[in-house]
């Protein structure tokens, strides 16, 4: 499978490592042509507002929902998660707009900006590696999403059929399995 790591902002590299760690092979996606060569798409970690602005200025936004529309998988960690909400709290204009879901940005406050956890996530065995930096929140959620794991009573990873989302950055350690459940994602729609 060729997994595409939109390369405009943020944590590209450790993308591209996990996703050759969990057997596919990682690409850097920096035009929107290249997205007809890939299975399935990671967008970053980073500063969505940044990612966001890059996206427009590079004709992403529409090619990244026709592919997607396509039932091509894709998967938001953080920042990217914020990306494929289709609304934000707080009045900002969304990006993608494909997840049906509510993020708030920052949701963690300054006391605990950045932490590490173990959490149990839905279709894993066994408790996941979390990095949680400036992380972002899932609010609330519409029918056809499916929430994959909660901490302390708030969503901070779900999947709407070709679409996954995580608040934290799973390309951080070595627990690979995120990567693994979302190439076989990818692997779907080769079907
Ligand atoms: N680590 C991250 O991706 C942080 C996301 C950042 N807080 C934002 O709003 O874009």
């Amino acid at each position: 499978m060729n997994i595409g790591v939109l390369a405009l902002q943020g944590a590209v590299a450790e993308h591209i490592r996990s996703i050759e760690l969990a057997g596919g092979r990682g690409v850097a996606v920096k035009r929107a042509g290249q997205l007809a060569e890939i299975d399935g798409l990671i967008i970053p970690g980073g500063e969505s507002t940044t990612i966001g602005k890059l996206m427009r200025k590079y004709d992403f936004i529409d090619a990244i929902r026709d592919f997607a529309k396509e039932g091509k998988a894709v998967f938001g960690t953080c920042a990217g998660l914020i990306v494929l909400a289709e609304r934000l709290e707080g009045g900002e204009e969304p990006h993608l707009r494909l997840m049906d879901m509510t993020v708030a940005r920052n949701a963690f406050g300054r006391q605990r900006e950045s932490f590490e956890t173990d959490l149990e996530v839905k279709g894993i065995d066994t408790p996941l590696r979390a990095v949680f930096i400036r992380a972002p929140l899932i609010k609330e959620v519409g029918e056809k999403v499916e929430v994959l794991s909660v901490y302390n009573d708030e969503i901070v990873t779900a999947r709407q059929g070709n679409l996954l989302a995580s608040s934290y950055h799973p390309e951080l350690t070595d627990d690979y399995r995120l990567h693994e459940l979302f190439i076989r994602m990818a692997q779907e729609r080769g079907r």
